[in-house]
């Protein structure tokens, strides 16, 4: 059975806290969610502002190929014609072809914030839909807080899906506006729904309980053949339905038979996509990413006890619910505290490094014993792969300091920062140089990279190529006062975007990072010799 898929990210994603979308970031995401199938996007709400109702031109111009766009409003305002309505005339001006109406379900909405009779908001209803289909569009209805609507008064919500029906909407889609609902109660009232109208039954739920998926799925499996969400959840309050696990429960777990996205090889080739998409629109939306999100988090397969990793090098499917690559991510094995002998040769395989019992030993008491002093390497894979080859005896260094010195003064402005590095350089094949440089920075990591970076350029002209794109700084022992170590995790980016980190600990937070930007030069540098190899990137 082919279930719709319907986004919202545009609309109520972009109700979600933090979230803002230029007019670019709408057209770019909703040309990607149209080049993976998806059939309705809903790019906005073009009463609202000038750059929804700009979108919809943008779209008019350059039409998606396979999606329908969807443009979203409410129901008439009390007491006027629809043809009267401003929101109407807006709706129409964006030429969208679909046009999603919001309107209320509940009679104690109707009565306490609507402030009009229950018959009126039933004229809303009609009149509004009745006018766009006359107008040629095809109306989708957003029963609003249907579920809450209906457990209040089961009649009176049952005639506003019928008004909605009679006059012409496509889909009816029951809300839950508040996000408060269970999947039992889902369940129920999607029967009910489904017993009250025809017209195929489309399902919007919100994440308030953590349920909003689990609700999207219980309406599927009750009836529901249209699901509305959004891409990562972003949404009002706590999020909407993510599409992402909406779509891969339904392909991957479900075992009806649900078809969406294409169906077959393209609803195969969506799924393979789904990860990219879920860092496609964090990276437009400009937010992280959630590690632990289902299906397409960089968690979502990360193994970080032993046990774990011991299972899995033996049989994947013992601690994976499903092949990672099938949503489009990938297994990644972690290195701590935790790990056991399995997870080091994990690492220690995709370094190309023979399996040595005695070295594997020797990798884990160190990184047992480095993480008890504040050492983390999960998120500082170079530095791991560095502590491996050291170990191994395969590791020779570059570079080596005589001294750094780094100064902040401030005459009273903005403070000046300095530093000077004195560096004796390697060359295997000529004379060892020394090196003295000296740059200023808009604070100490800055400058001692700039120094550090001039004094190697002559020998090493490719550390051009990469950069520092990520800096964090925790204090790991605060309960000792003073005596406070610190973590620096340093992320650097190559030209390629392979990306890697690498870690620092020490009482002063500059030599810290002194020790992460060293192992991040020199895991560059091992890399290019064909040596680093294990990128996190
Ligand atoms: C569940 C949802 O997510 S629905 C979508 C919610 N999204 C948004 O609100 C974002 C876009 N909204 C906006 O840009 C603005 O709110 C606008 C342009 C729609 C309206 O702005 P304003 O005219 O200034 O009204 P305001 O936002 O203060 O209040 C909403 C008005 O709509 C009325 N209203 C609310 N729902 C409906 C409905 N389904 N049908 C008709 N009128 C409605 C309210 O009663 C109120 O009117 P009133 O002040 O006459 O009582
Ligand atoms: C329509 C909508 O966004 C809601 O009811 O949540």
């Amino acid at each position: 059975m082919h279930i719709e898929i319907y986004d919202t990210t545009l609309r109520d994603g972009a109700q979600g806290e933090g979230v803002n979308f230029s007019l670019e970031d709408k057209v770019l995401i909703a040309r990607r969610l149209d080049a993976m199938g998806f059939d309705y996007v809903e790019g906005g709400y073009p009463l609202s502002n000038p750059k929804d109702a700009e979108f919809f031109q943008r779209l008019v111009a350059e039409p998606l190929k396979n999606a329908k766009t969807c443009a979203f409003g409410m129901t008439r305002r009390k007491g006027i014609a629809a043809a009267d309505d401003p929101g109407m005339k807006a709706l129409i001006e964006s030429q969208a072809p679909v046009v999603t109406i919001v309107g209320k379900t509940s009679e104690f909405h109707v009565r306490e914030v609507l402030q009009v009779s229950l018959e009126e908001n039933l004229a809303m209803i009609g009149d509004t839909i009745a006018y766009l289909v006359s107008e040629g569009r095809e109306v989708i209805y957003d029963a609003e807080h249907f579920f809450d609507g209906w457990k209040l008064n089961p009649e009176y919500a049952a005639k506003t899906i019928q008004a909605a029906a009679d006059a012409g909407a496509i889909r009816v889609v029951m809300c839950d506006t508040n996000g408060g609902s269970l999947p039992e109660e889902v369940a129920e009232l999607t029967r009910a729904a489904a017993a009250a109208v025809e017209v195929p039954l489309g399902i919007h739920t919100h994440n308030d309980c953590e349920l909003a998926v689990a609700n999207a799925l219980a309406s599927v499996d009750a009836g529901a053949t249209h699901v509305q969400g959004t891409i990562n959840g972003l949404g009002e309050r706590c999020g909407n339905a993510d599409l992402i696990s909406v779509v891969a429960n339904l392909a991957l777990k479900k075992k009806k038979g649900y078809k969406m996205l294409g169906g077959g090889d393209s609803q195969a080739d969506a799924l393979e996509h789904l990860t990219e998409l879920s860092g496609y629109v964090y990276e437009i939306a400009n937010m992280l990413r959630r590690g632990a999100q289902a299906f397409v988090g960089p968690s979502a397969f990360a193994h970080k006890g032993g046990m774990h990793v011991h299972a899995i090098n033996r049989v994947a499917e013992s601690y994976e619910h499903i092949p990672p690559e099938s949503v489009g991510n990938a297994r990644r094995i972690l290195v701590s505290e935790l790990s056991g002998r399995s997870n080091i040769i994990a690492m220690t395989t995709k370094l190309n490094l023979q399996e040595d019992k005695a070295l594997m030993d020797a990798v884990l008491k160190e990184v047992v014993d480095r993480e008890n002093e504040g050492y983390q390497y999960e998120a500082a894979e170079a530095s791991f792969a560095l502590l491996v080859r050291k170990l191994a005896r395969a590791f020779t260094p570059h570079f080596e300091l005589v001294k750094y010195h780094v100064t902040t003064e401030s005459r009273g402005g903005s403070p000046l920062t300095e530093a000077t590095v004195k560096l004796l350089v390697h060359d295997p094949e000529g004379e060892d140089t020394v090196e003295h440089r000296v740059a200023e920075g808009d604070g100490p990591v800055n400058a001692l990279d700039g120094a550090l970076r001039k004094a190697l350029k002559g020998r090493f002209p490719q550390l051009a190529e990469m950069q520092l794109v990520d800096y964090k700084v925790r204090v790991i022992n605060s309960e000792a006062a003073t005596a406070a170590s610190v973590r620096v995790v340093i992320e650097s980016r190559d030209a390629d975007g392979e990306t890697w980190g690498t870690v620092g600990v020490d009482e002063n937070v500059i030599q810290a990072s002194w020790q992460a930007l060293v192992d991040s030069i020199e895991y560059k540098l091992c890399k290019e010799e064909g040596a680093g190899g294990g990128g996190q990137g």
